[in-house]
């Protein structure tokens, strides 16, 4: 049996698999694909290329196959208030518990509105339902169109009569009537004739609550119910009840109720079906959605019907993603701003939705983007009719109080996969620093006409400080070229602070190229491209895939790379400018040291503060508009980074072991042996080699004296059987 196989994957799934060459689940993947499989939230961090994509990919994939083949079909039926087993409920919040008979709803939420909403609905003549409270707790009950939250109140869709006697409309609450509370019974009555709406307790008429408003003339109104940490029975009919209007009608007898569209799970209908995909993968960059489009399009590969895959990244058409999504996918990954685009545009209806993940969750949080991604999940909330989603974490990274926070706000008591603690770099890659020393000329080099970022003052205006920045600028530059020529690197990731440094860098190289051009072209040895936020998706795209391909050697980029993009088997890192955090730090040297291979991560550190840009004018420092060389606190661009005090900090708060490269960079005899294309088993091999040697002289002797003991055992048994036969005779 395979050992994916008993993580309770499927056999077409493992084929695909198999053909990737994945004998064994990695750790996180043995942890995380059953917990997924077996349903309910998760935070999930292990070490850069541990293989989390797998870890929720595959599972994902598992998912959507068998929903399509309608194994997971969940949605309630279609409402038909003839048949008395259908729905009596169109819609619901996840954690709002509905009984068998579907009249006692129930939030056992302290902290969380949770709401549901009727599906027998009317717009026309005088309409009744009443609502009597079980349990202490907060209770929230009205009318609401189609369009509505199910947070009660909360928006121009819905009108609500709350316990804390408040009446709501589009998040105003006004007094009205008096709280209510257990044992009340409320009575919700809406009156087309007269457009108006209000409110009894305990069968006493409260006064006018709200006219319908002229946005809302034309709508069809349900019965609306919002719970915190409480428990009410619902009467929708028919009546029992002493606080009813005669003039008015019980709900339950209304001709209308909420058309739905449903799945099937017959993939020959799946066309004519507006149900939307059954995932949402969420990436904090257009390269990562690739990537994880293209892992499943592969564990995809043995599946029929096969699993569709949207990305929606930003830089692309949106006509084309709408095309697809109008065509049906499964799963949708992408970027947040094309994602909620794709949203507010009705193309992605999120009602089929069972899995929310959040790749790099933290990397949203650093981009500041928590309202959005609580947006989206709101979304998810209010279109979902499969009984819940799935919201799944992934990171290196995840141990930030912020990415706790949001955690609390989109997920349901998640199962935490702690691969290794706090932030964790692989053991793969030794760390090493070359410290940049203005006051020595380390690099050996005469050639400081190398281009840097400008932010310096011209000549002769220039104060130490300034003139020590940027010496270290230039030798940095300089001393790329020497450590790629020292250490022989035939492909690197190198690492720079802005879109600016990784162009100038580019051009270094590719003069230098240039430069060295021999009969036979130009010297393939520095071909470099970058990876940054300021090229087209196109070109990102290009440049990324030339680097994998190996026709470029050099991929210089900003931390727009430093999270998740997986190039198999690069051996080295340099930063040529440390991140100015810890979590990214991690991410980048992630980026070497993967699928068991062995990569050095090298940075250049300046030992005196360098001044650097930091735009906050609204150009950000795209195509060098900005010159405002003055300090951010001076109202200007550019700060002061001390790269010291960085690469303390990272170092004290991994507890890194770091070898201090000198300007030789020479690596201490134990460690030079590491790098290269090398594979951890080879190391293993090599080692069980070099014993297999020591102990060669001794084997051989023991060999030797084995054969001589057995030559003596025969000769003396021989002459044992003469001696014997001579006695015999
Ligand atoms: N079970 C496995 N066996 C062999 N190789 C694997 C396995 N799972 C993943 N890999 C390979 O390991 C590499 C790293 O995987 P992946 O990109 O999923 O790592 P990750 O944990 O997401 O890293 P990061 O945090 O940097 O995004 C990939 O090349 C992938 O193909």
């Amino acid at each position: 049996m395979s050992a994916f196989e008993e993580l309770g994957v499927l056999p077409e799934i493992i084929k695909a698999v198999e053909d990737l060459d994945w004998s064994l689940p990695t750790p996180v993947q043995a942890e995380t694909i059953p917990l997924v499989l077996g349903g309910g939230d998760a935070m999930v961090s292990a070490e850069t290329g541990s293989g989390k994509t797998g870890a929720f990919c595959l599972p994902l994939v598992q998912v959507c196959y068998e929903t399509l083949q309608g194994k997971f079909l969940q949605i309630t039926k279609q409402p038909n208030h003839n048949d008395k087993s259908t729905s009596l409920w169109f819609k619901s919040d996840y954690n709002l518990i509905i009984d068998r008979e579907q009249t006692e709803l129930e939030n056992k939420l302290p902290n969380r509105w949770q709401g549901a909403r009727a599906s027998l609905g009317a717009n026309n003549g005088r309409w009744y339902f009443e609502v009597k409270v079980l349990s202490d707790g907060l209770c929230r009950v009205g009318w609401a169109t189609e369009e509505c939250s199910l947070d009660l109140g909360t928006d121009s869709e819905g009108l609500g009569y709350g316990g804390t006697g408040k009446k709501s409309h589009n998040r105003e609450f006004a007094n009205y009537g008096e709280p209510y509370g257990e044992g009340d019974i409320i009575g919700c009555f809406i009156d087309f004739e007269e457009s108006r709406l209000f409110f009894s307790k305990n069968g006493t008429i409260l006064q006018t609550a709200f006219e319908i408003p002229a946005a809302l003339k034309n709508c069809t109104f349900y019965p609306s119910v919002c719970l915190k940490k409480c428990r009410v029975q619902v009467n929708f009919g028919p009546v029992s009840s002493k606080n009813f209007m005669d003039s008015f009608r019980m709900i339950s007898e209304s001709p209308l109720c909420i058309e739905k569209t449903y799945s099937t799970g017959d993939s020959s209908k799946r066309k004519k079906n507006r149900r939307g995909p059954l995932a949402l993968i969420l990436e904090p960059s257009r390269e990562l959605a690739l990537q994880v489009k293209e892992e499943i399009g592969k564990f995809s590969k043995y599946l029929s019907p096969t699993i569709r895959c949207a990305c929606l990244v930003g830089g692309e058409k949106i006509s084309q993603n709408i095309h697809a999504l109008d065509n049906g996918v499964e799963v949708v990954c992408g970027t947040l701003g094309r994602i909620q685009e794709c949203i507010e545009g009705g193309h992605l209806v999120l009602s089929s939705l069972r899995f929310l993940v959040l790749d790099e969750a933290d990397a949203f949080l650093h981009q500041n983007q928590m309202e959005s991604i609580i947006g989206i999940y709101s979304r998810v909330e209010e279109q979902n009719l499969v009984g819940g989603v799935q919201v799944l974490f992934f990171s290196a990274t995840l141990h930030s109080p912020e990415v706790h926070e949001l955690s609390e706000k989109i997920q349901q008591s998640p199962m935490v996969v702690d691969m290794k603690g706090r932030d964790y770099v692989p053991e793969e890659v030794e760390h090493s620093v070359f410290f940049v020393d203005p006051s020595q000329n380390t690099t050996d080099s005469k050639d400081f006409s190398v281009h840097t970022d400008g932010v310096h003052e011209p000549e002769g205006q220039s104060t130490l400080e300034e003139w020590s920045s940027q010496r270290i600028k230039q030798m940095k530059t300089v001393l790329v070229r020497k450590l790629i020529e020292s250490f022989s690197m035939e492909q690197a990731l190198i690492f720079v602070r802005t879109q600016l440094d990784a162009d100038n860098l580019h051009h270094y190289l590719k003069n230098i190229s240039l430069r060295n051009k021999s009969g036979y072209g130009k010297d393939e040895r520095y071909s470099s491209v970058v990876l940054h936020g300021g090229i087209s998706a196109r070109e990102r795209k290009a440049n990324l895939q030339n680097f994998k391909s190996g026709e470029a050697r050099f991929l210089i980029c900003t931390d727009v790379a430093a999270r998740g993009i997986d190039v198999e088997g690069v051996p080295y890192l340099i930063n040529v400018t440390l991140p100015d955090n810890v979590e990214t730090y991690v991410h980048r040297v992630g980026r070497v040291g993967r699928s068991e291979r062995l990569g050095l991560a090298i940075s250049l550190v300046g030992t005196k503060p360098e001044k650097v840009w930091f735009h906050r004018c609204p150009s950000r420092g795209r195509n060098n508009q900005c010159k405002n060389r003055r300090l951010l606190s001076e109202g200007g661009c550019t700060i002061w980074y001390d790269e010291m005090e960085i690469f303390k900090q990272i170092q004290k708060h991994l507890s890194l072991q770091v070898i201090t490269l000198d300007s030789s960079f020479q690596l201490p005899v134990d460690n030079r042996k590491h790098f290269g294309y090398q594979s951890k088993e080879m190391e293993a091999i090599a080692a069980i080699q070099k014993k297999v040697d020591c102990l060669k002289p001794i084997t051989t002797a023991v060999i030797e004296l084995e054969d001589q003991v057995q030559k003596n055992f025969l000769a003396l048994s021989h002459r044992f059987s003469l001696n014997h036969f001579n006695f015999c005779s």
